[in-house]
């Protein structure tokens, strides 16, 4: 396939965190095997999720490393593949994509099956560059990419040898002497490899006998050699791969040696790493929507079929601590999760079929999901995307600010339905929670953090049943406090202490402290169930338990947000076998109406005979 990197990003279909604007190839389901597999060029590929804190942030890194690197791509070629597309998700599963971003080498020619070498992340985009650097050298000194630029130290004594297997028209060789573990000579010669007429070689300084006969002692050094035995040794200010190819270009250039476009110029790609939230919008956000804490039954399901379709089935096998976190999951959303009738079976019938397995591929824990779905359809709402964690743009929000408040209404829900029975476990929903987070969740550096927080403070904090509620609260707010001028920043959502004054001014004393009562009122009404709202829900599910009082203040809160939505079903009390009272007025109605008819029909049938009677007997007399 030899698409220009523009077509891959041209062709694709959904560029997730990478645009047309970078050089980073949008690889897919579809075009993924055809690209990286036998050809000649090795691939570095990013499989990401979009909505990840930590891809976003590692997403101008990746550009700038796509920009640093274009010059070699006939040796190596950058590449992302995002795992939040429904798409791209089952082929995540089959290369065991556990976390994101995940890094992955594939050799030139690689066979399809190969699923890549992970490679470190490292902190910086010269950490990639040279983590990049050794595989390919690795990758040369094994025999593949022989028709690379070589890379490998040149080890003989005698510049002769230089000479030997280059075509005629070759007239400089350029040296660069190095000590062993430097990337300067590796990363100068790709930089320049597509200049025609030369070569770039690296030696290193264990070649003693070379660095005494061209006088080099000092590393790195640059000589350059004509064919013709002219030696001429190049200063450089410093040991920059920037200055190093800046040298050769303009010694280049002195010798009217022809040079492509742009060639050694790594253009960097800017972008913000901080947020672009400004304090007129934080401000705003005083006043806005978000303030009245309204939670959505869609954002809900959305987050539970996204957990159970998606993030649960990517690995490959579910077994031991996964396995029991996946029980403990299913455990209390059968328990605490908010839905219909149908979506209760649902979910009980998968509690049941996964309690007494040891061992449970995804790809199976999919299909378990997917036919109970369709036996028991509809199970979930189905709707479009997301309401109130709905991002401004399609990067933010969505599933971890599902997931928050999926969790925050569990533990609220537990609290309010069984917390007064004495039996009640304060840390099951948490339990069940970082259980989730720790294994599922597939924002590694959300897990990691959410983890250490739990280690710390939970199990020795949350000793009541409203502890829990609470703990989650804090817990959170950790996170918001931590996020603040993030570049994950929704710019019509930035992140606050929750919830904001204006929003619960009971919640804080006069000294800005908490009134941890009163925060947990304000949980308490925000995440019960009969507070969710149930805008956006198919016609044909049927909303239960959501009693008139409910609907009322859930618009009188709409109203007062002025969202422009419609209470639909929200009032509509469920009756026995599937009846609701639209179906029995509907039956009143048929009723009454056919009713009518038959007695107009009567009406009509009697004055006619009537009328007849009278004209035959006036024809009768008539006749008389
Ligand atoms: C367990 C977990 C850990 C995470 N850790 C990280 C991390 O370490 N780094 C990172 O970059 N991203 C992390 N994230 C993602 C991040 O917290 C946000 O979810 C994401 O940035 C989306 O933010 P948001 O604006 O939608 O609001 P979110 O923070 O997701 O909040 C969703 C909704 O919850 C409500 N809410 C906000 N605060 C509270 C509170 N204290 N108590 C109750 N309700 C509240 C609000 O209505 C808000 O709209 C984590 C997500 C989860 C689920």
């Amino acid at each position: 396939l030899k698409l220009e990197d523009k077509s891959y990003n041209d062709l694709a279909k959904s560029h997730g965190l990478y645009g047309s604007d970078t050089k980073v190839i949008v690889l897919n389901v579809t075009n993924f095997k055809k690209s990286v597999y036998g050809t000649s060029n090795a691939w570095l590929v990013e499989f990401y999720n979009s909505w990840c804190g930590a891809c976003q942030r590692f997403a101008p890194m990746w550009s700038n490393l796509a920009a640093d690197v274009h010059d070699w791509r006939d040796v190596i070629k950058i590449a992302a593949l995002d795992c939040a597309d429904d798409d791209n998700n089952p082929f995540c599963r089959e290369y065991e994509i556990m976390h994101y971003p995940s890094l992955r080498f594939f050799s030139a020619n690689s066979k399809v099956g190969i699923l890549g070498t992970e490679v470190e992340k490292g902190k910086t985009e010269e950490d990639i560059r040279h983590n990049l650097v050794h595989f390919l050298k690795k990758e040369q000194l094994e025999g593949r990419g022989s028709n690379w630029p070589n890379i490998i130290p040149y080890r003989s004594n005698d510049v002769l040898n230089l000479w030997k297997n280059v075509p005629e028209s070759t007239r400089f060789a350029f040296l660069i002497f190095e000590e062993k573990e430097s990337y300067l000579g590796t990363e100068v010669i790709l930089d320049l490899h597509s200049i025609k007429n030369i070569q770039i070689r690296r030696v290193i300084n264990e070649n003693e006998a070379l660095c005494k006969l061209m006088g080099v002692f000092t590393f790195p050094s640059l000589v350059v050699l004509e064919r013709s035995q002219n030696v001429f040794p190049l200063k450089v200010e410093e040991n920059s791969r920037v200055l190093f190819c800046k040298q050769i270009k303009s010694f280049l250039q002195e010798h009217k040696v022809l040079l492509p476009e742009n060639i050694g110029n790594p253009i960097a790609y800017s972008s913000s790493t901080k947020s672009i939230v400004s304090t007129k919008q934080r401000e705003h956000f005083e006043n806005a929507v978000e303030q009245f804490g309204l939670v959505f039954q869609v954002d809900l399901e959305n987050t539970i079929q996204y957990s159970l379709k998606s993030e649960i089935p990517v690995r490959k096998f579910i077994s031991g601590h996964p396995l029991e976190a996946l029980k403990k999951y299913l455990s209390v959303l059968v328990k605490y999760f908010p839905t219909y009738a149908r979506g209760r079976m649902f979910l009980e019938k998968l509690k049941f079929k996964v309690q007494d397995l040891s061992t449970l591929k995804g790809q199976i824990f999919l299909e378990i999901v997917e036919s109970l779905e369709a036996e028991m359809k509809p199970v979930f709402s189905n709707s479009d995307g997301w309401l109130g964690c709905k991002g401004s743009e399609k990067r933010y929000r969505g599933y971890p600010c599902g997931l928050w408040i999926t969790f925050h209404t569990l533990t609220t829900n537990a609290v309010i339905e069984n917390g007064n029975d004495p039996n009640f476990n304060s840390l099951e929903v948490l339990e069940a929670m970082l259980g989730y987070i720790t294994h599922f969740f597939g924002c590694q550096e959300c897990s990691r953090h959410f983890q250490e927080m739990a280690e710390k403070s939970m199990r020795q904090n949350v000793t009541s049943p409203e502890q829990s509620v609470l703990w989650l609260w804090s817990a959170h707010n950790m996170v918001n406090k931590r996020l603040v001028a993030d570049l994950t920043e929704d710019p019509q959502h930035p992140k606050v202490q929750f919830p904001t004054e204006k929003a619960c001014p009971a919640c804080r004393g006069p000294d800005g402290r908490w009134i941890t009562e009163q925060v947990l009122a304000y949980l308490k009404q925000m995440y019960s169930r009969h507070s969710i709202v149930h805008v956006g829900v198919m016609e044909n599910q049927r909303v239960e338990n959501v009693a008139k009082a409910d609907t009322l203040h859930v618009q009188a809160k709409l109203i007062g947000t002025g969202m422009n939505y419609k209470i639909g079903m929200v009032d509509k009390k469920r009756l026995g076998w599937n009846f609701n009272i639209f179906d029995i007025s509907l039956c009143v109605v048929l009723y009454a109406g056919s009713a009518v008819i038959l007695i107009l029909v009567f009406i009509k049938f009697i004055v006619r005979k009537r009328y007849r009677k009278k004209a035959y007997i006036h024809d009768l007399l008539g006749k008389v």
